[in-house]
């Protein structure tokens, strides 16, 4: 069998947090991280907490908002119905292993923290401005690197970014005709940026 390159084959998608039920199994420090990253992409985001000792900031957190469910108990897989989406965090491999076998047994994609090999996807570093979100994956070479790009991109990236979408997102909301007069267009107005970039 041919050996598969040294790059990067993951398929970025965009999850609806609000359409799906995320669980976390783990209440330690890396479900809290791991919870603060799916609320800090999605406010709304359905989040189950299933763990028998669940850290206080988890519980500040779930307090005031009504999408987030703590259930203070061991996981079994019981836990996994109704659920779209499973994150793995707790301290005992075992488990850990056990949540990937139980996820997969049901097709339930799932990710166990900081494990590579218990993952059917990675989280990612995220960027937002407005409308405006950059997922940055370094295939789990260097999250750490991913986070400093993060940071890199949101000092670039100019506060009126979400401006230049909501225009274009005006203006592609009223242009009538057909779908190439459209494209062709949108493609004018923004061909700007791409020469503007050059020329620098
Ligand atoms: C493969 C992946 C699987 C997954 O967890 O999804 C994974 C794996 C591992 N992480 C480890 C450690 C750290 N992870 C972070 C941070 C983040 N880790 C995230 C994602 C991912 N981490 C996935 C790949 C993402 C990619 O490809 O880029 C981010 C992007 C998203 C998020 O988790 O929300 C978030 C940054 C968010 C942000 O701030 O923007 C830090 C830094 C810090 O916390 O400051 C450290 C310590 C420093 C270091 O080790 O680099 C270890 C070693 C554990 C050990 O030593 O035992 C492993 C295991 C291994 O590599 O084998
Ligand atoms: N804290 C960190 O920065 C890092 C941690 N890790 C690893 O990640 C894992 C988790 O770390 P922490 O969150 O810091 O640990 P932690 O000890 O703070 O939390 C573990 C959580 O798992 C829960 N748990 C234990 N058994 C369970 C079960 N049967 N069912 C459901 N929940 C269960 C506990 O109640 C607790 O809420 C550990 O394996 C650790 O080695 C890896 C890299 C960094």
């Amino acid at each position: 069998m041919s050996q598969r390159s040294e790059e990067n084959h993951l398929f970025p998608v965009f999850l609806k947090l609000d359409k799906i039920q995320t669980l976390v199994v783990g209440g330690g420090y890396v479900g809290w991280e791991k919870l603060g990253a799916l609320l800090k992409n999605d406010h709304k985001a359905n989040v189950k907490i299933v763990a028998p000792e669940i850290r206080q900031e988890i519980r500040e957190i779930a307090a005031v908002r009504s999408t987030i469910e703590l259930v203070e108990k061991e996981y079994d897989p019981s836990d996994l119905e109704g659920i779209d989406l499973v994150i793995g965090t707790t301290n005992f491999y075992e488990v850990n292993q056990q949540i990937y076998r139980d996820a997969k047994a049901k097709g339930i994609l799932v990710n166990v923290a900081d494990t590579p090999e218990l993952c059917d996807f990675y989280l990612g570093s995220t960027v937002k401005k407005g409308n405006l979100k950059i997922g940055i994956s370094t295939n789990g070479k260097s999250p750490t690197f991913a986070k400093r790009l993060r940071a890199i991109l949101e000092e670039v990236l100019p506060a009126h970014t979400d401006d230049i979408l909501q225009n274009l997102a005006a203006i592609r909301k009223g242009l009538k005709g057909d779908f190439e007069k459209k494209m062709e267009v949108l493609n004018e107005i923004t061909a700007s940026f791409v020469h503007h970039k050059k020329e620098n």
